[in-house]
């Protein structure tokens, strides 16, 4: 955003008109709330500061009673100095007391400590200040509502963590576009709800920057989204597979097949080892059946170049036969999907990984454990350790959870935020690998096949709603598959 800013200035927009127009934006909104007259306004040392004296003085423009609670010290940019000395309203002198009576007499708190530039952990008054703020918002009569700038202050723009202690919000203001902080949990938690206004940051300026970081929503995908073309052929659409794991765990191939066909592949077949092929059998009736036991079998089943995208993991051990098959899988012309059993099986070898994977199209879709094990870590910038992988892995990976992060090894990467709490159910994954694999299929590219894939699997769920189990989305990619081509 500081390059944004830079060029938008040198295009002859100045710095203080954004801040100007920044801290109006902000103004409105707490006007819009209906909330009470009452604002007490926090200002920190840097532009987040600045913004929150705009608000101010524009508040007490339109009748609010303010009181800015000034922690800017000394120094601060030449704009937040001229916003701080444009607010002639009251202070609230930065003692317990005064502050305590303040809080008290709010019914809106704006925070403006805080945003971007935020470079450590918040410590000593700061600290205590945040947490008396989260305090007063949680009491139960009157409490104030809390309107953050840009981000919750002690939220890491960059990666959603927080810094010692965090404003718990429950609107903030962003300003052109949500940062990666706005949608990595926890940081997407403390925002409340997120409203982005346009300070006049041209689009064309924000476009020359090379963004590689985006949300995942339709934008990102919607001119890769399959066509069906009229007088197509089944063919057309590709030939997905899914390897099923052995006689005791076969469901979840089989949820992830049906759910590649249901995405809209044109035929699907699941190979099946020999001791299963029973039970498999006993279950299908459009998916077609045929037996595949080893490595060696994959890769005869893989010669027919129609079968174009594969599954596998879903049910099977992480063991080295199950390496064996996804090196068979990768080493195909067919797009590979690697999930549970056969990431995990690769743990320790992420070299051998990428070599396996080689220039060919290729997603994993590990949850947090699975990630751990094969590029080792635990917790931290989910973003970067995402992107990291993708890298290292040379394969598109879908780092899942609540935020699922969708990385690719050219360095683009994508966080979705519209999964449900509901989706965290046995099998929910294997439905998500199937539904990337049917994308894959009808030959959309690695990195847009899984982001719409994991945005497609979160809008089945919310449609659904709670209760849902992994059969329920199976049954419910039909309605949304039509509204997923409408939106
Ligand atoms: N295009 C945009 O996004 C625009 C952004 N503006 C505002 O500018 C903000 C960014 O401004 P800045 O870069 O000045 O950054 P901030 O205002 O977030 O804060 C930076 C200042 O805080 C200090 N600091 C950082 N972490 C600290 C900690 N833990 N404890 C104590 N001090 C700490 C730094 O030393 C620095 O002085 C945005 O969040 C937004 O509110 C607007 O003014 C205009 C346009
Ligand atoms: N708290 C959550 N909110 C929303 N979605 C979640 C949450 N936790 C997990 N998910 C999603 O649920 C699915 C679970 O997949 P996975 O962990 O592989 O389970 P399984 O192996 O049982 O299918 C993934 O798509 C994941 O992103
Ligand atoms: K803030």
């Amino acid at each position: 955003m500081a390059v944004a800013d830079r060029r938008t200035a040198e295009a002859g927009t100045s710095m203080s008109r954004l801040m100007e127009r920044a801290g109006t934006a902000v103004a409105d909104a707490v006007a819009a709330l209906g909330h009470g007259v009452s604002a007490l306004v926090l200002a920190g040392p840097g532009n987040n500061g600045g913004d929150a004296f705009v608000a101010a003085r524009v508040l007490r423009q339109r009748g609010y009673r303010v009181a800015v609670l000034d922690l800017a010290g000394e120094g601060g940019s030449e704009e937040a100095v001229t916003a701080r000395s444009a607010y002639r309203g009251p202070r609230v002198a930065a003692d317990d007391g005064a502050i305590d009576a303040a809080v008290e007499a709010a019914t809106v708190i704006v925070d403006g400590l805080f945003g971007g530039g935020l470079s450590r952990d918040l410590e000593g008054a700061m600290a205590a200040l945040v947490t008396r703020v989260n305090r007063a918002r949680v009491r139960s009569r009157a409490a104030p509502h809390v309107v953050a700038i840009d981000l919750p202050s002690g939220i890491d723009g960059a990666t959603g963590m927080v810094r010692g202690v965090a404003i718990r919000a429950d609107r903030t203001v962003t300003f052109e576009c949500r940062k990666p902080g706005h949608l990595l949990v926890p940081g997407r938690h403390y925002c409340g709800k997120v409203t982005v206004a346009e300070i006049g940051i041209a689009a064309a300026t924000l476009k020359g920057l090379a963004v590689t970081t985006f949300a995942n929503e339709p934008d990102l995908w919607r001119a890769h989204r399959p066509k069906l073309a009229r007088g197509g052929h089944k063919y057309d659409r590709g030939h997905a597979v899914a390897v099923s794991g052995p006689m005791t765990a076969t469901g979840a191939a089989r949820l992830a097949i049906t759910a590649a066909l249901r995405t809209g592949a044109g035929l699907a077949t699941l190979l099946s080892p020999g001791d299963a092929l029973l039970v498999n059998a006993a279950h299908l009736t459009t998916v077609m059946l045929a037996r595949v036991d080893d490595a060696t079998g994959l890769t005869e089943a893989l010669t027919d170049r129609r079968r174009n995208a594969v599954l596998l993991g879903p049910g099977m051990p992480p063991d080295a036969a199950t390496r064996a098959m996804a090196e068979a899988a990768l080493a195909a012309p067919a797009a590979a999907v690697l999930d549970a059993g056969a990431v995990v099986a690769f743990a320790g070898d992420v070299a051998g990984l990428k070599r396996a994977v080689g220039e060919g199209a290729a997603v994993l879709t590990p949850h947090a454990g699975e990630f751990s094990r094969l590029f080792g870590g635990e917790g931290g910038d989910k973003l970067a350790r995402a992107r990291a992988a993708a890298a290292a892995s040379g394969a598109v990976v879908v780092f899942k959870g609540e935020d699922t992060v969708i990385a690719a090894p050219d360095g683009r990467a994508a966080i979705n935020a519209n999964a449900p709490p509901f989706l965290a159910t046995a099998g929910a994954g294997d439905v998500l690998g199937g539904i990337i694999t049917g994308f894959l299929a009808q030959g959309v590219p690695a990195f847009e096949a899984a982001a719409m894939g994991v945005f497609l699997h979160g809008l089945v769920a919310t449609r659904i709603g709670p209760g849902l189990i992994a059969d329920d989305l199976i049954d419910g990619l039909r309605a949304a598959r039509a509204a997923f081509d409408m939106l």
